[in-house]
């Protein structure tokens, strides 16, 4: 990568405040939207991700203030990844067409020293899934972000025939030494969604508890919530563990906001959008719910 591009040299400056110290964790997650929302150009998020989500994926983040851009052909990760201010990787819908693609845009963000974040949609479901998620996960992400039963196969290591699928069968809180464990091997940050979000770097494990349990009823809001975590990431890189909690509690926050408004799922997804897009300071500082786990 050409370290000396306008691009780069203008992330640096977007993310002079990457280091900064919060008194709270309400403060730092109003910052990291603030970050996204008032970067000179939008951190701009490459997005490899299922069909399913692509359209939630592109207008979560587009909400939050980020740039999407569902870019997968593998021949033009080269020209195209070293550009982006975070890599986002989702296997909901692999084929074996994909998986190089994904393996080389994870290779090219380690070079372009962008972080990249791994969404291990249904990681069970089958042996082919399962190992292109461990081999992914040998290419280093940032960030690893999966419901309760998706951390725990991958801790397991062996697809399971009970598996059903996209949607846990667990609590988040079941697979905290799971998350724990994976954090400490691929020295990554582990983030576990459910009733309470669970984030660890193998060490320090904390807890989010916002979001309303009507977000498990549209699909692809794991796979968006993602998203946000990149674009998070994106704007404090070396701050991977508090950008992840961040994100997921200000996602929760906009759920809780948008379910004031929703009659179901149909028009949560749409209050859900605009309640990201609408999120003010004083509701942030009032409603972000992150603490220790013990
Ligand atoms: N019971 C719940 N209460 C509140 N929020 C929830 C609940 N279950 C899931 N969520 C939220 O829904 C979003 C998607 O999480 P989840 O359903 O676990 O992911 P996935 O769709 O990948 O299975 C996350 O923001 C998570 O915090
Ligand atoms: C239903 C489904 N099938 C393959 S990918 C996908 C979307 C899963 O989205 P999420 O994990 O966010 O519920
Ligand atoms: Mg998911």
């Amino acid at each position: 990568m050409d370290d000396e591009t306008p691009n780069h040299r203008q992330h640096q400056a977007e993310t002079a405040a990457d280091g900064e110290k919060f008194e709270s964790w309400s403060q730092l997650a109003w910052a990291h939207l603030e970050y996204v929302r008032n970067s000179s150009s939008p951190p701009l998020i490459q997005c490899i991700t299922n069909f399913v989500s692509m359209d939630l994926v592109a207008n979560v983040l587009l909400s939050a203030g980020a740039s999407p851009a569902m870019i997968h052909s593998v021949e033009e990760i080269p020209d195209f990844t070293p550009k982006v201010h975070a890599l986002y990787i989702n296997v909901g819908t692999l084929t074996p067409a994909w998986l190089p693609a994904m393996k080389k845009a994870a290779a090219v963000a380690n070079e372009s020293k962008r972080p990249w974040v791994l969404d291990p949609v249904a990681a069970g479901a089958s042996s082919f899934r399962l190992k292109a998620c461990l081999e992914l996960l040998t290419l280093r992400p940032t960030v690893v972000r999966g419901n309760g039963s998706e951390i725990l196969m991958l801790f397991n290591g062996t697809a399971n025939a009970n598996f059903k699928g996209a949607d846990s069968m667990h609590e988040s809180t079941d697979a905290i030494e799971a998350a724990k464990s994976l954090a400490r091997t691929y020295r990554c940050i582990v983030a576990v969604s459910g009733a309470v979000d669970i984030v660890t770097d193998g060490e320090r494990v904390v807890g989010a508890k916002n979001g309303v349990p009507m977000l498990q009823k549209i699909t692809a809001t794991g796979c968006a919530v993602t998203a946000l975590i990149a674009a998070f990431v994106a704007v404090t890189p070396s701050q991977p563990f508090e950008a992840t909690a961040a994100a997921l509690s200000v996602f929760g926050i906009a759920g809780e906001l948008g379910m004031c408004s929703a009659g179901g799922p149909g028009s949560l997804r749409v209050h859900l959008i605009d309640a990201l897009h609408g999120l003010d300071r004083t509701a942030v500082l009032q409603r972000v719910h992150i603490a220790n786990v013990s």
